[in-house]
């Protein structure tokens, strides 16, 4: 039986463990800070002895209820500490728990008063008594500590030295118990590692299910004949260990990109690292490869707290990471490091499980702070990594995503046996890891909004002032780190293209369409602005035949994943993502970005493009853009591409991104077809949107114990002629459709799909590339459609 303990309301409870959060001050002789230890060593100590005195009791004391119970003063009950999570250290050792087991709380049925009964103290005197307990504390009887009114007097001097004996002892074995763990966890990786080698070895990967980043994982594997023709003699003045270039061999990467050769040495030799390239050139390996050399020189016996961790803004990218990384260690003769990734919307559980054996986790800073404060022992773990790599850090330094990050890197740095963090910056411990910085953008905008000041524009910034703005966030092992631009010039691919299409701002998913028709089967990627259009967008496409998959953060991570892997695997698919695809997605063979919305800044605009044209492949991105948009975005575009002493204004060398030229006859051919699978997506939407708007008054009527009509809602309702009443009437009116005007709509569409948009199309198109003559003969591309993108006035 448990009852709550509320002052003197308590009844009579038997074998009551009692918790109770009391604040600690200097005073009180529970307190962890009158012990003189710092909150977290005492919760570890508690935790240890916990379990000593349950192993203890378990093996020395019968029964419980067995056992003879005594009266013990509240007092002088044997508080525990309770382990806290390392999060609440944050309040200064303000808060502490502490818990017994096994008291009884008895209220005196005549007088009221209350007292406590333990049986605890006769376990001890049981142990002394040498029944199993060698070395146990001498006690006498418990009525023998009592004072004629019954209350508890303590212990005599000798008992107190029976006591320091006994927790001695229990020292010893704190001491014996940690080796055994620290043996323990050691066991636990090479078990790991011995399972992953022999998969390995069977050329098994560890999941059954393949995602799209376990594919990533997967794909550059290549037999072992094939790995010894590869030619890795370029990466030779790199100072990599045979098992690394022999990855890179299996991964068919002859030569280091400009980022690696690089970078790698001089992370290698120990230095901080800002690294900026532009998009897809590699830079993961920048910094993965010197985290592998570090694993493969450090004895595995020697490290069991992680070596690297690496965050990143999205999920989708720590995934990638992860993937990347595995990738890059697949099919080899060594060990691999285990690589953890510890992201959102997924199971905390099973991720803090994953951390006991990882040697790199890569993660997203929400969750990685939620895991690893909650966790008991991660801060002290984290905080001996070797690398701490910050990717895309333009975007996790910036506002708004910082707060987590910054929560992270203050845990990491704060000393708490002095009390330290940034708030004291004497005794802030001195750092022993190399921290690395990468992205393709930093910006002047992001500079300015963290120091308060408004920003204006969204230059790029020069080295140093990328590096004063550095400083300011993350500590460095040598005060400066090594600063290496790889693309002073661009950030953008060196084989995009860009272009832009005009039109009326209603006619947006028309030539998303007609731009679509004109790029068949290719991997295409459009960016909105708001999750909202992603929901309209992607039914709107599917209606019109295509492919398409949806990405948004309101999505649950599972069917995050799914789209992405979809997107991946199937050929000619479309993916409708708002930004949380736009950074560092590396999936294989995207063709085509459409910005459907426009950027909101040059560096989204920098890395929404760069989810094509990486590597050494070519891709197109094009901006759909209505009339009053176009002078933004030619100047926000020449703003991008401007070389660091360059002005935009300076005309003739500005860059002028073109517009490109759809046939006007085909887009009017498309309308009949996209308006029929605009008002078809609109209408599931509405009827979606007003059955859970429906539900949700219903449910709150119910509550409230009202009677809940939504026509007469809708008719009384005070304000429904204001702002957004055009809005919601029109989602009235396309949720009424019925069902078989639906249909209708649907046979109607059916019909219009089944004829082709091109029939007579200008000979220009023909032989100016506009259709793919390749595809026309094999019976490939779009059914509706024949043509490229190369049609639109790119040149070929
Ligand atoms: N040395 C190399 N040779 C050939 N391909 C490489 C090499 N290094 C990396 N790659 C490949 O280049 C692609 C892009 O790499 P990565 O994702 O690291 O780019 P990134 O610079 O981080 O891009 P972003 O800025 O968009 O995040 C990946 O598919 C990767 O496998």
């Amino acid at each position: 039986m448990l009852e709550y303990l509320r002052g003197d309301t308590v009844e009579r409870v038997t074998n009551l463990k009692i918790s109770i959060l009391l604040p600690l001050h200097p005073d009180s002789h529970r307190s962890t800070m009158k012990r003189g230890l710092p909150p977290k060593i005492a919760a570890i100590k508690a935790r240890k002895r916990q379990k000593l005195d349950q192993s203890a009791q378990s093996s020395t004391v019968p029964t419980k209820a067995a056992s003879k119970r005594c009266k013990v003063k509240l007092d002088d009950l044997q508080w525990e500490e309770v382990a806290m999570p390392d999060r609440l250290e944050d309040f200064e050792g303000f808060y502490g728990l502490e818990e017994i087991e096994d008291v009884a709380v008895v209220r005196d049925a005549i007088t009221g008063t209350i007292s406590f009964e333990s049986s605890t103290l006769d376990s001890l005197k049981k142990k002394d008594a040498g029944q199993s307990h060698s070395g146990a504390a001498v006690l006498h009887e418990p009525e023998d500590g009592f004072s004629d009114e019954g209350s508890w007097m303590g212990f005599s001097d000798k008992e107190g030295g029976a006591i320091k004996e006994y927790l001695d002892e229990k020292d010893a074995q704190d001491l014996s118990e940690n080796s055994l763990r620290t043996m323990k966890a050691a066991e636990r990786k090479m078990k790991k590692r011995q399972k992953q080698k022999k998969k390995q070895d069977h050329g098994k990967t560890s999941v059954n299910r393949k995602g799209a980043f376990d594919i990533l994982a997967d794909q550059p594997l290549s037999g072992d004949d094939d790995v010894d023709e590869v030619d890795v003699s370029a990466w030779g003045n790199l100072g990599l260990s045979s098992e690394t270039l022999r990855s890179l061999a299996r991964l068919r990467f002859s030569q280091p990109t400009l980022i690696q050769s690089s970078a790698i040495p001089e992370i290698l030799s120990g230095h901080d690292v800002v690294g900026k390239a532009s998009t897809g050139s590699g830079k993961t390996l920048a910094f993965g490869i010197p985290i592998l050399e570090r694993f493969l020189a450090s004895s595995q016996a020697e490290r069991l707290t992680p070596l690297a961790l690496i965050i990143s803004p999205t999920r989708e990218l720590a995934h990638q990471l992860t993937a990347h990384l595995t990738a890059l260690c697949s099919g080899s003769d060594f060990n691999a490091p285990s690589i953890a990734a510890v992201t959102g919307g997924l199971s905390v559980q099973k991720q803090r499980r994953q951390l006991e054996n990882a040697d790199v986790v890569v993660g997203t800073p929400g969750r990685l702070w939620e895991v690893i404060s909650s966790g008991q022992g991660l801060v002290k773990s984290f905080k001996q990594i070797q690398f701490l790599v910050v990717d895309e850090a333009d975007r996790l330094l910036s506002e708004g995503h910082y707060k987590e990050l910054g929560k992270i890197l203050k845990i990491l740095d704060c000393d708490e046996e002095k009390g330290g963090g940034d708030s004291n910056p004497d005794q802030t411990p001195e750092l022993q890891r190399q921290t690395l910085v990468f992205s393709a953008t930093f910006y002047k905008g992001l500079q300015q909004k963290l120091v308060g000041k408004a920003a204006k524009g969204g230059d790029l910034l020069n080295k140093q002032e990328s590096m004063e703005y550095l400083l300011k966030k993350v500590r460095f092992l040598e005060g400066k780190p090594k600063f290496i631009d790889a693309n002073p010039s661009s950030q953008m691919a060196s084989r995009l293209k860009e272009g832009l299409i005009e039109c009326a701002g209603t006619e947006k998913d028309l030539y998303l369409y007609a731009l679509l028709l004109f790029h068949p089967k290719k991997r295409s990627l459009i960016f909105t602005n708001s999750i909202s259009a992603v929901r309209r967008v992607t039914p709107f496409l599917q209606n019109l035949n295509l492919v398409a998959h949806p990405l948004h953060s309101q999505m649950p991570q599972k069917s995050r994943l799914r789209s992405v892997e979809r997107f991946t695997t199937q050929p000619g698919s479309i993916l409708v993502a708002t930004d949380v695809a736009a950074r560092g997605l590396d999936i294989p063979g995207v063709d085509l970005i459409v910005h459907y919305h426009l950027p909101r800044a040059a560096d989204t605009y920098v890395h929404r493009s760069g989810r094509t044209a990486r590597a050494k492949a070519s891709g197109i991105s094009v901006l759909i853009c209505a009339p009053e948009e176009v002078a933004g975005v030619r100047r926000l575009v020449a703003k991008v591409h401007a070389r660091p002493q360059q002005t935009v204004k300076s005309k003739n060398t500005a860059y002028f991104i073109r517009t490109l030229d759809l046939d006007r006859r085909i887009v009017s051919r498309c309308k009949p077809r996209a308006t029929l699978a605009k008002k078809l997506a609109d209408a599931v939407i509405a009827k979606e949107k007003i059955h859970s708007e429906d539900a949700w008054l219903s449910a709150a009527a119910e509550d409230l114990g009202v009677d809940y009509n939504s026509d007469t809602f809708e008719a009384e309702a005070p304000g429904r002629q204001g702002r957004g009443s055009g809005r919601k009437k029109k989602q009235n009116e396309a949720g009424a459709t019925s069902k078989g005007e639906m249909q209708a709509l649907r046979a109607e569409l059916k019909a219009l799909l089944s004829q082709r948009v091109n029939v007579g199309v200008s000979a220009k198109y023909l032989t100016g590339g506009g259709v793919d003559m390749d595809a026309l003969l094999n019976g490939e591309g779009n059914a509706e459609f024949l043509g490229t993108v190369d049609g639109l006035g790119f040149e070929a």
